[in-house]
């Protein structure tokens, strides 16, 4: 399907002719306690290709997760956050030909709006001529804009355990290495929740024992991530979100609950309805796949769950650029 591009009048246009692939990580945000700060970037990974065109046309070739439901005219996420990154660039396109293929799931915790707007952004940077192009900390900034905090899109373009903080309106992020032995399991429901409706579930404020406990486990589950996975059932208690959302997501709620029950250090992917499980080592991987199939087959029948075993991905969004 093709539309006519807007355009940013008086601005330099990039060259036509330039093709971007970007390859981004989906990625979980809070991990438990580390809400609005932690993230962890997952092997599951969607493909954004972008051709800046002669023409003022924008053409969209979408496949995989919302190929069907998607706009495909220029309030499609990735042309408005390229075209955000342009005009901060000082730059403008003339048309554009977006060809995504979508693994990510959306509205269901893995971070898919934060994928698209880092390859979005990281794309059009790429196009911009060489002396305009800016380096990953831009990235971060524009993006955490975007998205209201940068949780999910630091991990999406660093990799790997990204700790990101805000000074002022300057967003931060720093990496560390998860150990080997930490393997992520996601249990996606077939049911979506976005964020913005999840985030709207949260209070104003929480009282100070509440803060300070959850501070306690947020520190913990650095070093539980990193050194020690024995803590991780510990590290990953939460006290600022998941039982303010639990009621949007019982199902949910009702798998992390077993999950803990059992050992498991489970917690709510994001915003949810996602289910992340940090399993230390294969043999807690095996069992809590077989834990959660017995469980779900028991006690959620109507619901289809998507049980994927993971990766840490180290690499974050990938980008290489073909000119004509
Ligand atoms: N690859 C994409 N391309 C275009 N829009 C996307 C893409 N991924 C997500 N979105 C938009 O973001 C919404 C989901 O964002 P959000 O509610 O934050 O959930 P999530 O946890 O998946 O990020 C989708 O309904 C869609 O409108
Ligand atoms: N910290 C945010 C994370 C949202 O992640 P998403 O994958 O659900 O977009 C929040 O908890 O609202």
């Amino acid at each position: 399907m093709k539309t006519t591009a807007p355009t940013t009048v008086g601005l330099p246009l990039i060259d036509a002719g330039q093709r971007v692939t970007v390859r981004v990580p989906a990625t979980s945000a809070n991990l438990g306690p580390g809400y609005d700060s932690l993230g962890l970037a997952l092997a599951l990974h969607d493909t954004l290709t972008v051709e800046s065109l002669e023409s003022a046309e924008l053409v969209f070739e979408l496949s995989g997760e919302g190929a069907d439901s998607l706009p495909r005219d220029a309030s499609h996420l990735v042309v408005r956050a390229m075209e955000a990154a342009f005009s901060r660039l000082g730059y403008r396109h003339g048309g554009l030909r977006i060809t995504a293929t979508n693994v990510n799931p959306h509205g269901r915790g893995l971070g898919s709006s934060a994928s698209a707007v880092v390859a979005a952004v990281s794309a059009a940077n790429a196009m911009v001529p060489a002396e305009g192009q800016r380096g990953r900390d831009w990235i971060l900034q524009l993006t955490s804009e975007m998205e209201g905090h940068p949780d999910n899109v630091a991990p999406a373009i660093f990799g790997g355990l990204a700790l990101s903080w805000q000074d002022s309106d300057q967003y931060r992020s720093t990496c560390a290495t998860v150990a080997g032995s930490v393997i992520p399991i996601v249990a996606v429901p077939d049911f979506e929740l976005s964020t913005e409706a999840a985030r709207a579930l949260l209070p104003a404020s929480v009282g100070h024992h509440a803060a300070a406990m959850n501070s306690g486990r947020a520190a913990l589950l650095i070093h539980a991530l990193t050194q020690k996975p024995e803590f991780l059932l510990a590290g990953t208690e939460d006290y600022l979100h998941q039982s303010y959302r639990a009621e949007a997501m019982r199902p949910s709620a009702a798998l992390i609950r077993a999950l803990r029950n059992a050992g498991h250090a489970a917690v709510v992917s994001g915003a949810g309805p996602t289910v992340l499980v940090l399993a230390n080592g294969e043999a807690e991987a095996t069992d809590v796949l077989a834990f959660i199939e017995s469980y779900t087959t028991a006690n959620t029948p109507d619901i289809g769950w998507r049980v994927l075993k993971l990766a840490v991905d180290v690499e974050g969004a990938k980008v290489d650029l073909h000119r004509r």
